[in-house]
């Protein structure tokens, strides 16, 4: 470690981690009531697990994006973050909102309150005093970046990460407006959860994944930085009038089918030009980093973000399809794999190269932690099948054929079974993730010292 205020996404990361298992446990119980309706009905209804299981996972990819700032930018920028106590009372209020959330639905609390109460929108459910908390906490970290930035040495990386983060928060501004109209809400509803992932999360995610490769293959500089403007400009051009395909069916005017379609189809180049680029990094490189469970990460991301997000979200982006596949089980297949691909395994792989610098250790219980890659991926994989096979045929007998919605619900159990099952996989991945990230390597026992010194 460089520089010493570093350290403090060590305390993002182990919120984060934390958060991560907790979301995984509210994804295993949502996904058990698909199974068996009536668990868990009369305490906490399907509706709040449900946003446990999102809003958690939002949380936790947040803390990661923001404790990988401070962790990249002291190196990027040669020097300190400006003020590490800001950053600690950052993540305070966000622990703190985190808290409010989840005892606000557990326990019903202030129903109908404008301030207090629960505000049910997907994705920004939280109550209106924890959104404020989150603007107040996201002007405290977007000062500290910047300054931290602007004092030192400016480069391509920390530049598109602070222009990605300062996107994310003046989005989550939009939570504040709710109109009446509830296609108007939509709209508006889609800045938000459109624009972030398929947006300015997007400059995130090319930014840490280009510090990553300069870092784990050695190649020089100015080639990542080429590589990163031209995914950047493919991203922004695509990404934003493909929002469009949200507005097909929520009565905006029918011109939107078109944009919606042509643009969003773009939106796979950037993905791919992602996996791309973290391909040829590793093939051009010279350097042989010992973290080959972060280079796994890395890779994984940009391959399996380029499966989730470029061809999950292709296979239902024109309007033609989506006029049928829309809100199935063929969105779920998409979400879970595009989220995973793109920003789970992104912050894994930060996760994984920073723990071992950050904790002064060499990268330790690398086989371990590529166990967890190799269970977690291979489970959210399944799972995407599963659900892809069970949207197929729900479109077909809901919306071909025209059959009621719980009939065929009831026709799709066999693939629920097997969604709980992979997301059990997924959870045996993740506890081992989280103690092979945690606890440092057993001593090696063995007579021969070439390979204990290994
Ligand atoms: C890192 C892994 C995971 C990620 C990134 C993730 C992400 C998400 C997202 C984004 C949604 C909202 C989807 C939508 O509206 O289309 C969702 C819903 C859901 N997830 Fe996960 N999830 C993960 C793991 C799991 C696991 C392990 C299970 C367990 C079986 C699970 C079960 C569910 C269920 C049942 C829903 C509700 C779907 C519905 O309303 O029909 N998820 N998840
Ligand atoms: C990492 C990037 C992405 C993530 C995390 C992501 C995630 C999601 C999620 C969670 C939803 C469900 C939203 C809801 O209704 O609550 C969704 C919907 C959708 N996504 Fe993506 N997505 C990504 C990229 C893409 C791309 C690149 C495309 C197109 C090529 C795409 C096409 C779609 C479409 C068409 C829908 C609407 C589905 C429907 O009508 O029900 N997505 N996405
Ligand atoms: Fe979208």
């Amino acid at each position: 470690m460089k520089y010493q205020s570093q350290k403090i996404a060590l305390a993002y990361f182990g919120v984060a981690l934390a958060l991560f298992a907790i979301q995984i446990i509210g994804g295993l119980l949502v996904g058990w009531v698909y199974v068996s309706p009536n668990f868990l009905s009369e305490l906490v209804p399907f509706s709040t697990l449900r946003m446990l299981h999102t809003n958690s996972l939002i949380v936790w990819l947040l803390l990661g994006f923001f404790g990988a700032a401070y962790f990249l930018i002291p190196e990027e920028a040669e020097r300190e973050i400006h003020s590490p106590k800001l950053a600690y009372i950052q993540l305070g209020i966000l622990v703190l909102g985190t808290l409010g959330v989840v005892v606000t639905y557990l326990f019903n609390l202030f129903e109908g309150h404008w301030l207090l109460g629960k505000e049910g929108r997907e994705f920004i459910e939280q109550p209106v005093w924890v959104k404020i908390g989150i603007v107040v906490a996201a002007l405290i970290f977007l000062f500290n970046v910047t300054m931290t930035v602007l004092k030192g040495r400016k480069t391509a990386i920390s530049n598109i990460l602070i222009l990605g983060l300062w996107g994310l928060a003046l989005l989550f501004l939009f939570a504040f407006y709710n109109p009446e109209n509830l296609a108007v809400d939509k709209q508006y509803w889609w800045y938000i959860v459109h624009l972030w992932v398929e947006g300015v999360w997007e400059l995130i995610m090319a930014s840490i994944l280009a510090y990553l490769m300069l870092k784990l293959t050695g190649v020089d500089r100015e080639v990542v930085e080429k590589w990163l403007y031209v995914i950047v400009a493919a991203a922004l051009f695509s990404g934003i009038l493909g929002t469009g395909h949200h507005y097909y069916w929520i009565g905006t005017p029918g011109y939107w089918q078109w944009i919606g379609s042509i643009f969003s189809s773009l939106e796979v180049i950037p993905f791919f030009a992602m996996m791309a680029f973290a391909f040829v990094m590793v093939w051009k490189g010279r350097r042989d980093h010992p973290n080959k469970a972060a280079l796994l990460w890395s890779l994984g991301c940009a391959t399996l973000a380029f499966f989730g997000a470029g061809v999950w979200g292709f296979l239902h982006t024109l309007h033609g399809v989506n006029y049928y596949t829309h809100g199935t089980q063929i969105t779920a297949a998409h979400g879970h794999l595009a989220f995973y691909g793109a920003y789970v395994c992104l912050n894994i792989a930060i996760f994984t190269y920073a723990l071992p610098i950050l904790r002064n250790r060499d990268p330790y219980n690398q086989v371990l932690n590529m166990a967890a890659f190799w269970l977690m991926s291979g489970g959210m994989v399944f799972m995407t099948f599963t659900l892809t096979f069970a949207g197929t045929i729900q479109t077909h007998l809901q919306r071909v054929m025209g059959e009621y919605y719980m009939n065929v619900q009831d026709q799709l159990s066999l693939f629920y079974w097997m969604r709980f099952g992979s997301g059990v996989v997924v959870f045996i991945g993740v506890l081992l993730l989280i103690y092979s990230l945690a606890m440092p390597r057993k001593e090696i026992i063995t007579t021969d010292a070439s390979v204990a010194a290994e």
